[in-house]
């Protein structure tokens, strides 16, 4: 058995795994970093990248398909071929993964254990049967993976996640997205507007993670206006028939129906990697099997130990991870002396078409009083109307006591764009007054945001003039 002693062990090299090495090794210290899958991270291989270069392909067919709505004749058939399609996702995918795997070969080779790693003690891990590594520290950066209900076993290969779509040499002809989720919608739509024969089904009424009722429901309306969404569906049976599979399903109120696909695509979520033996570690676990972790500075309670990225389950996002290593790489070089990490306002982008995103404080959490809400629909902004994109609601939340961004929830055209200004405005703490001072430029859709931002400065100041009256009239009574 091979012993390394090091200062600090980083279980995972992941976007967490990585940001955290560089950042004990930055400090001045010794780390090893153990990887017991493929290098590239999740991001690069099967995650943001691919799912975001087929979109890219989705939309370029879609664009094609309306274009006559312009005027623009495309005359002959609009001819979707699978293979250069699952060519260029796969190839520009290499090339993003080839830049991490650059990034991983320049990390010495004495600094890289290759196997999985387990917790023999809070101090030592065992990484396969070959290596014993002692760490004063360990960073625990082991991503997630997909959930497979067990229901969806009985079918075999046909049963799929998103690692198998971006393997695929070409498109297959029909699938059932189970899940309505991120994953679900974004690779659905993507796999509907590229001609496969899809239908989309979830078991609430949960979308993209929307909590706003008034913009989810303008999101639902926008999707099933193009594709097959059925929200609140069960699966009453599933029967492998040669290559296909027989899906017998049913959404509320409506009739069963049995359907043939080729695959079906599991979006149903994923679970944090923990298969680590933290008992052996002394590791507290609550009630779901997760470990306790103080979320500012991401040491497990009591522990040398640190938890970053998809697998502490705070906030499964590219960037997130990122900031995660940097905090818990940071806190196992200076441990004991352990800081809360500076953290950036929250903000999520679906890339769906209508774009979805999040900003801030999501709606489901805002306090029950004292909030402004104001909205617009994107059905007659100018700039929208005129690029035929005009679907979807904003709406943007600000506190009565003091004017302030608290957050936003939206679905419409270059959402990924407002809610880049908005988590900005969010962090600076910017009063919707102090938003509306800024610059807009016409026609753009920024100017349906300014459209939100009046209504909640309105919201606000009768807010204002009721609190002054209620002033006024307990003056009166006394
Ligand atoms: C389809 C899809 C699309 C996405 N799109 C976006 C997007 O557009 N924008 C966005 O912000 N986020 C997106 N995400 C989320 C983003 O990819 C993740 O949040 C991010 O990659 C998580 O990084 P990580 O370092 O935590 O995990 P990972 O990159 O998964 O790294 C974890 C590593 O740990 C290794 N490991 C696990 N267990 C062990 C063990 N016991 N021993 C040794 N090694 C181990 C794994 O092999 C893996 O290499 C998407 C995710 C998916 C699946
Ligand atoms: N654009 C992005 O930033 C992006 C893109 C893709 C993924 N991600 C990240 O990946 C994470 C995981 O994505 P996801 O879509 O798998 O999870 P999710 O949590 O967003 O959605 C899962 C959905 O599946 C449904 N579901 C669960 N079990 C089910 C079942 N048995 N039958 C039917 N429906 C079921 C849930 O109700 C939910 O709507 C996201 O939370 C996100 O953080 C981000």
């Amino acid at each position: 058995m091979k012993r390394i002693e090091t200062d600090v062990a980083v279980i995972g090299a992941g976007t967490a795994g990585l940001t955290a090495y560089r950042a004990v090794k930055s400090a001045g210290l010794e780390a090893v970093l153990i990887e017991g899958g493929p290098y590239g991270t999740t991001c690069a291989r099967v995650g943001c990248m691919p799912s975001k270069l087929l979109i890219a392909s989705a939309e370029a067919a879609h664009g094609a398909a309306a274009a006559a709505d312009f005027g623009v004749r495309i005359d002959g058939a609009i001819r979707i071929d699978g293979r250069a399609i699952m060519a260029r996702v796969k190839r520009e995918r290499d090339r993003f993964v080839g830049f991490v795997l650059e990034s991983v070969d320049q990390i010495p080779d004495a600094d890289k254990v290759r196997g999985h790693a387990k917790f023999l003690s809070s101090t030592e891990l065992q990484v396969d049967d070959h290596t014993v590594v002692h760490a004063g520290r360990t960073v625990i950066a082991t991503g997630s993976s997909p959930v497979v209900p067990k229901e969806y076993e009985a079918i075999g290969d046909r049963a799929i996640v998103n690692d198998d779509v971006f393997a695929w040499d070409d498109l297959p002809r029909s699938v059932l997205v189970v899940g309505t989720g991120v994953i679900g919608l974004e690779l659905g739509q993507a796999l509907s507007r590229l001609g496969v024969r899809t239908r989309i089904i979830g078991r609430g009424d949960g979308l993209a993670g929307l909590s706003d009722p008034v913009v989810r429901d303008s999101l639902r309306a926008a999707l099933q206006a193009e594709l097959s969404l059925q929200l609140n569906s069960t699966v009453l049976g599933l029967r492998r028939i040669g290559d296909e599979v027989e899906v017998r399903h049913v959404e509320d109120g409506r009739p069963e129906r049995t359907e043939r696909f080729d695959y079906v695509l599991l979006a149903t979520g994923r679970a944090p990697n923990l298969d680590l033996d933290l008992g052996k570690a002394g590791a507290k676990l609550d009630a779901g099997g997760m470990p306790v972790y103080d979320r500012e500075t991401l040491q497990l309670a009591g522990l040398p130990i640190f938890i970053a990225g998809d697998v502490n389950g705070m906030a499964p996002l590219l960037h997130e991870a990122a900031d995660d290593g940097h905090i818990a790489g940071g806190n196992a070089a200076a441990y004991p002396d352990v800081r809360p990490g500076k953290r950036r306002a929250p903000m999520a982008v679906v890339f769906s078409d209508p774009q979805v995103a999040a900003v801030g404080l999501r709606f489901r959490d805002l306090p029950q009083h004292g909030v402004a809400i104001g909205e617009v629909d994107f059905k007659s902004q100018g700039r929208s109307r005129i690029m035929l994109k005009n679907r979807g609601r904003l709406r943007v939340y600000a506190s009565h006591a003091d004017g302030r961004l608290l957050g936003a929830e939206m679905a419409g055209p270059a959402m990924e764009h407002v809610a880049h200004l908005l988590a900005w405005a969010v962090q600076k703490k910017l009063t919707v007054p102090e938003m509306l001072a800024m610059p807009f430029y016409h026609p753009v859709v920024e100017e349906g945001l300014r459209t939100a931002l009046r209504h909640a400065a309105m919201e606000l100041k009768a807010a204002e003039l009721e609190r002054v009256s209620e002033g006024e009239q307990a003056v009166n009574n006394a």
